[in-house]
């Protein structure tokens, strides 16, 4: 097949980029930009890792895309696809958007937690949501869920699906790597600020709190709220959302574990670590969320521990399982089943 990325200088469009480049059904890669940008330019010159990869990136033109292309990625800021995405679900063309504008069913929610205009509520009704361990899409347009989303409701899902814990007790406290904000410098996000610190920010403002929300109501509807708080670490990649929750009564460790085994047992993609706890060096670079849990009987609170690297399955990684489930392929074709370690 032939597979466009659009935003591929961005830090998940070159990670999705070299994940193509070896992925065995993609033949071509075609790479295009900004609508507004008249010349063409090259990958060679916009990333210096790809030094040589003498390979044009052609100005935006959805004619084009469609043309010569089997599925389309975008990875590129919110805002852009909420403005492209028309001419796509109306052909029906494949897409997989990693940006957060498809996400959220309702366009208030989105312009509220975005700050952005949204999608028609249409379009957004179109759109489905491919958290790839639980919704297959087949077809159409796949809205790719957020970092922090996949790391938290890979973690809540067995809680929640299997009923085991109050819903209305759910604390998430989630560490991102700087990765996660893309390659733009900012203040926070400075080397001088950021190494050897951390900080919260977007406290209770963060825009994956109503992407999760939005999924635990489908898989629980008397799940109204959650306390979720977002910090900066020191570290490229990764993320740990440390998950805490009260259990219902009756609900002991034994009980914990066989909801998590009956959820992911069959799982390639979601590993159950019963010796010690997850942590992000061992995801590194793979497609892989790790998981961990206890319940302390003495404080009467569960604890999941959930790690990924988020630019593999918090971004360009599960948009290529997304691909894999689209086109009826191995769930794991092209993406790398061993961790980057040490
Ligand atoms: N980084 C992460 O860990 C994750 C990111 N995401 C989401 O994925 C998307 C990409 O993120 P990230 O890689 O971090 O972002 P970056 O800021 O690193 O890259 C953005 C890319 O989009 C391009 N771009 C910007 N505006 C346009 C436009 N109007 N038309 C075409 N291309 C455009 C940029 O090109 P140029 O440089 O030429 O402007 C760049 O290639 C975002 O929506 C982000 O929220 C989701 C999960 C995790
Ligand atoms: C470290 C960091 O800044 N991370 C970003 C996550 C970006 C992201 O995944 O954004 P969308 O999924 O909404 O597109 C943030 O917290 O906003």
């Amino acid at each position: 097949m032939n597979a466009a990325i659009i935003g591929v200088t961005g830090y998940s469009g070159t990670v999705l980029y070299q994940l193509l480049s070896q992925h065995p059904a993609v033949e071509n890669i075609h790479l295009y930009g900004h609508q507004d940008t008249a010349a063409p330019r090259f990958l060679n010159d916009e990333i210096e890792a790809f030094c040589d990869r003498r390979i044009m990136i052609e100005p935006y033109d959805v004619r084009k895309i469609m043309a010569e292309n089997d599925v389309v990625f975008f990875a590129t800021p919110a805002g852009v696809t909420a403005k492209l995405a028309q001419p796509y679900l109306d052909a029906d063309f494949p897409v997989i958007d990693l940006s957060g504008d498809m996400r959220l069913k309702d366009p208030k929610e989105y312009a509220k937690w975005y700050h952005k205009d949204p999608a028609p509520a249409d379009q957004l009704a179109k759109a489905q949501y491919g958290l790839a361990e639980f919704n297959t899409v087949h077809a159409g347009y796949v809205a790719n869920p957020g970092c922090y989303a996949t790391a938290t409701l890979l973690g809540l899902a067995p809680l929640i699906k299997k009923h085991l814990i109050d819903p209305d007790s759910i604390i998430v406290d989630a560490k991102s790597g700087l990765s996660g904000a893309g390659k733009k410098l900012t203040t926070s996000s400075h080397f001088a600020w950021i190494n050897e610190n951390s900080q919260p920010y977007k406290v209770n403002q963060h825009q994956h709190i109503p992407e999760i929300l939005q999924q635990l109501q489908q898989w629980d509807a008397s799940v109204k709220a959650l306390q979720f708080t977002t910090t900066l670490i020191p570290v490229t990649r990764g993320i740990m959302a440390s998950i805490y929750a009260k259990p219902l009564p009756g609900v002991d460790e034994e009980k914990l574990t066989a909801a998590f085994e009956e959820c992911y047992g069959k799982r390639r993609f979601v590993r159950l670590v019963k010796n010690g706890w997850p942590s992000i060096k061992e995801v590194s670079h793979s497609n892989f969320c790790d998981l961990g849990w206890a319940l302390d009987p003495n404080s009467h609170t569960i604890l999941v521990v959930s790690v990924i690297d988020n630019l593999m399955k918090g971004a360009a990684g599960q948009a290529v399982q997304n691909l894999n489930h689209m086109f009826e392929l191995d769930e794991t074709l092209g993406l790398p089943m061993i961790p980057s370690w040490p």
